[in-house]
C-alpha cells in the first residue's frame, strides 16, 4: 500500500529503497562523496527502525535532554544538532522531517527508508538475494540499480549497482531536470462540464464557474468617461500614450549634471543652474557642469548626474567625491523610459483604479472609453423575509441578503436596481422577473432554490426562461440556480446569508467581471499556515470564514472565526478571508498550508 507524500521543499527529494541486506547504506556512503565531487550539496534523511540516540551519556546536552528538555540544540562553530523528543505512533512523517531541512543550504535531499511513501525512488536490487522487485508494486520508482544478470522492463531506467559514478550521474541529472510542481489551487479553472453526471452528483465549484463563464459574453456597449468617473470602470479600448513619459530626459537627483567623459577633468567649472520646469538653453562643454534640481531637464552635452551630497562646490569649481564609483548615465531618467509615445499604456479589459487613473492623467488624457457598467436587479423572496426598518413580525427575519448583494455589486462597479421583497405568489413573481429581465443584465434572487415546497420561484422561472438548478459540491452555498431570463443572466442564490455571500463571490463575481469586459482577472489565492486543525469533507469544497494575520515568522497565518453556520452573517464580519479547502483533503492539520481568499477586493 502506498502512502501519499508531497514534497514541501523547493528542492528535489529522492529516495533509495531496497530489501535489507542489498547494501543501501554502503552505496550511499560511496555515492555521497561522488555527488559532492560533482558539486551537489546534499541532505540525507535516514529512517531508523529502532530507538536510537545520537548523544553521548555524560555530555551536558545528553544530561539536559534526559532532565526533560523536549528539544535540545547543541551548537559549536562548526556544526549544530537539534534533538527532538517526538514519539509518534507508526512511522515519523517525512514531510514534517523535511521541513526541518534548511532548503537554501542543499540542492537535493536523499532519503533512505520510507519506502511506502509515494516518493520518487531509486530501487536497489540484487538478483542473488531472490527478493521480489519493488517497482512492480510501486509506480514511484524512477530507476533501478541492479546487476548484469537482472531483467528489467525496457521503460525503466537501468543503472549498474556496482557503478557508483553512473548512479551519481543519474542523481545529478535528476536534480537538474527537477521542477517544483506548481501549487495546486483548490479551484482549478476551467473544468469541463459533464451535464449528465452533474445533475446526479452535483457540480464542483470549478465546473460551476466554468458553466457560468461560458454562458456570459462581454458587453460590446461602451461610453466615454472623464478622469473623475473612471474609478472601478473597465477600459473598452487600449489607451495609447500620446507622449513620452517622462517628456524629456531629466535628473532624478538634486545635484550636478555633466558629461561622463569630463570626470577626469575635475574640478569642473559650474556654468549655470537649471530648475524643474525650466531649461539650460546652451550645450555644456567638456569640463563644465550645471547645478540641477530633481525633475529638471538634463542639458545637451550632459549625460550624468552627481547627487549634491557627493560634491563640493567652491568658487565656481566642483569637486566630485567618490569619483571612481560614478557610472555613465547615472541618475538620469531618459525621455520615454516609463512609457514611450504611441505605446499601449493600458490595455483594454483593465479595471481602473487609483494607479491607472493617475497614469492616464500623467499622459495628459482627460477621458477614456469604458465598457457599459453591468446593471444588476436584485430581489428577495420568502414569506418570512421582512423589510429592515419595519416592525419584525413573529417568526420572521429581516432581509439582509438584498443588502449584502447590492453592496457587493456596487463594489464591482455595477448599477443596481432594487426590486424589494416579492411575495411568494406566481403572478407577482412573473411580473417582477419579466420587468427585471428587461432592465438588467443580471437578475439575482436569494432564497427558494432548495427543495422547499412553498417556492413559486421555480415554476415562474421555468415559464419565463431556461434555468438550471444545480447542486454545487461546496459548503456553504450548495443549491444554486443559473440560467437565462430573456436576455439577462439569472442567479438564484441560496437563502442562507453566508451562502449568499460565498456564492456571489465564487459565481456572480466572475460573471460580472466578464460581462464588464474585464480581462485577466483570476480569483486571489494566498497560501497561509493553518493555526488550528480545519475540518473539511472529501468531495466538497469548504469555504470557512477565517482571520489571517502575518505571524512572527513573516508568513501569513490563518484560523477560523469559530462557528460556521451558513446563517451566521457575523462570521463574515469577524473574518477577513475565506479559507478554501478543495475537494481532496479531508481536513487540514494545524501547521499545514491552506489557501485563503482575502475579502479586500469586494467586501
Ligand atoms: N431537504 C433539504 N433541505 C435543505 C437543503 C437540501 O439540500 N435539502 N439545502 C440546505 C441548504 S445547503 C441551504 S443553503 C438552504 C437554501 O435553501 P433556499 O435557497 O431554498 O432558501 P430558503 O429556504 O428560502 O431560506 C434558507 C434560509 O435563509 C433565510 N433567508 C432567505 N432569504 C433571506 C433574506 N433575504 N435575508 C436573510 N435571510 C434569508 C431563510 O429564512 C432561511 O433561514 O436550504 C437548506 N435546506
Ligand atoms: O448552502 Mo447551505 O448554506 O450550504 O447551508
Amino acid at each position: 500500500m502506498s502512502v501519499p507524500f508531497s514534497n514541501p521543499l523547493p528542492v528535489p527529494v529522492l529516495g533509495f529503497c531496497a530489501y535489507s541486506g542489498t547494501g543501501k547504506t554502503t552505496l550511499l556512503k560511496q555515492l555521497i562523496p561522488e555527488l559532492n565531487r560533482r558539486g551537489l550539496r546534499l541532505a540525507v534523511i535516514k529512517h531508523a527502525h529502532h530507538n536510537f540516540d545520537v548523544d553521548i551519556p555524560g555530555k551536558d546536552s545528553y544530561e539536559m535532554r534526559k532532565a526533560g528538555a523536549r528539544q535540545m540544540l547543541v551548537a559549536s562553530h562548526v556544526r549544530w544538532a537539534l534533538m527532538t523528543e517526538d514519539a509518534v505512533d507508526g512511522d515519523p512523517k517525512l514531510d514534517h522531517l523535511l521541513k526541518q531541512i534548511e532548503a537554501d543550504k542543499v540542492d537535493i535531499v536523499l532519503v533512505e527508508g520510507f519506502k511506502k511513501l509515494t516518493l520518487p525512488k531509486i530501487e536497489l536490487h540484487r538478483a542473488a538475494h531472490g527478493k521480489p522487485f519493488i517497482h512492480e508494486q510501486d509506480d514511484n520508482i524512477v530507476a533501478i540499480a541492479c546487476c548484469d544478470d537482472t531483467n528489467t522492463p525496457a521503460e525503466l531506467k537501468r543503472l549498474d549497482l556496482n557503478n557508483v559514478g553512473q548512479i551519481a550521474d543519474f542523481v545529478v541529472e535528476y536534480q537538474q531536470n527537477w521542477q517544483q510542481p506548481a501549487a495546486e489551487l483548490p479551484i482549478q479553472l476551467p473544468q469541463a462540464l459533464d451535464s449528465d453526471n452533474a445533475y446526479q452528483q452535483g457540480l464542483s465549484v470549478a465546473q460551476g464557474i466554468t458553466y457560468v463563464l461560458d454562458s456570459i459574453n462581454a458587453t460590446s456597449n461602451s461610453e466615454l468617461c472623464s478622469l473623475d468617473e473612471l474609478d472601478n470602470r473597465v477600459l473598452a479600448t487600449d489607451v495609447i500614450s500620446p507622449v513620452n513619459v517622462p517628456q524629456q530626459t531629466n535628473s532624478a537627483m538634486d545635484g550636478y549634471a555633466f558629461a561622463y567623459d569630463s570626470v577626469s577633468q575635475t574640478p569642473l567649472k559650474v556654468v549655470g543652474e537649471v530648475f524643474a520646469g525650466h531649461e539650460y538653453g546652451q550645450t555644456l562643454n567638456a569640463g563644465e557642469a550645471v547645478r540641477i534640481m530633481t525633475g529638471a531637464p538634463v542639458p545637451a552635452g550632459a549625460d550624468t548626474i552627481m547627487p549634491r551630497e557627493l560634491t563640493k562646490e567652491e568658487n565656481g569649481e566642483l569637486s566630485l567625491l567618490e569619483a571612481k564609483s560614478i557610472k555613465a548615465g547615472q541618475h538620469v531618467r531618459l525621455a520615454g523610459e516609463d512609457i514611450a509615445k504611441d505605446a499601449v499604456a493600458l490595455k483594454a479589459g483593465t479595471r481602473m483604479s487609483a494607479a491607472e487613473v493617475g497614469l492616464m492623467a500623467s499622459l495628459g488624457l482627460s477621458q477614456a472609453q469604458v465598457s457599459k457598467a453591468p446593471t444588476i436587479a436584485v430581489f428577495s423572496t420568502g414569506d418570512e423575509v421582512s423589510q429592515p426598518g419595519d416592525a419584525l413580525k413573529p417568526n420572521c427575519i429581516y432581509d439582509s441578503n438584498r443588502y449584502t448583494i447590492k453592496t457587493m455589486a456596487k463594489r464591482l462597479g455595477c448599477k443596481v436596481i432594487d426590486l424589494g421583497i416579492i411575495e411568494d405568489n406566481e403572478d407577482a413573481l412573473m411580473q417582477t422577473l419579466t420587468q427585471a429581465s428587461e432592465q438588467a443584465d443580471i437578475v439575482i434572487s436569494s432564497g427558494g432554490v432548495s427543495v422547499g415546497n412553498a417556492d413559486y420561484i421555480k415554476t415562474a422561472l421555468a415559464k419565463l426562461g431556461a434555468i438550471n438548478f444545480w447542486r454545487i459540491n461546496m459548503r456553504p452555498g450548495r443549491p444554486l440556480a443559473v440560467g437565462k431570463l430573456n436576455n439577462a443572466t439569472f442567479f438564484g442564490l441560496p437563502g442562507n446569508p453566508v451562502a449568499v455571500m460565498v456564492s456571489f463571490l465564487q459565481f456572480v463575481q466572475p460573471a460580472v467581471r466578464k460581462l464588464a469586459g474585464e480581462k485577466n482577472w483570476q480569483p486571489t489565492f494566498l497560501p497561509a499556515v493553518a493555526d488550528e486543525n480545519l475540518r473539511s469533507r472529501e468531495g466538497r469544497t469548504e469555504f470557512l470564514r477565517g482571520i489571517y494575520h502575518v505571524g512572527n515568522d513573516g508568513q501569513l497565518h490563518v484560523k477560523s472565526t469559530g462557528a460556521q453556520g451558513s446563517g451566521m452573517l457575523n462570521s463574515m464580519v469577524q473574518g477577513n478571508c475565506l479559507i478554501v479547502i478543495g475537494e481532496q483533503p479531508k481536513s487540514v492539520a494545524a501547521g499545514n498550508t491552506v489557501f485563503i481568499q482575502p475579502f479586500a477586493d469586494v467586501l
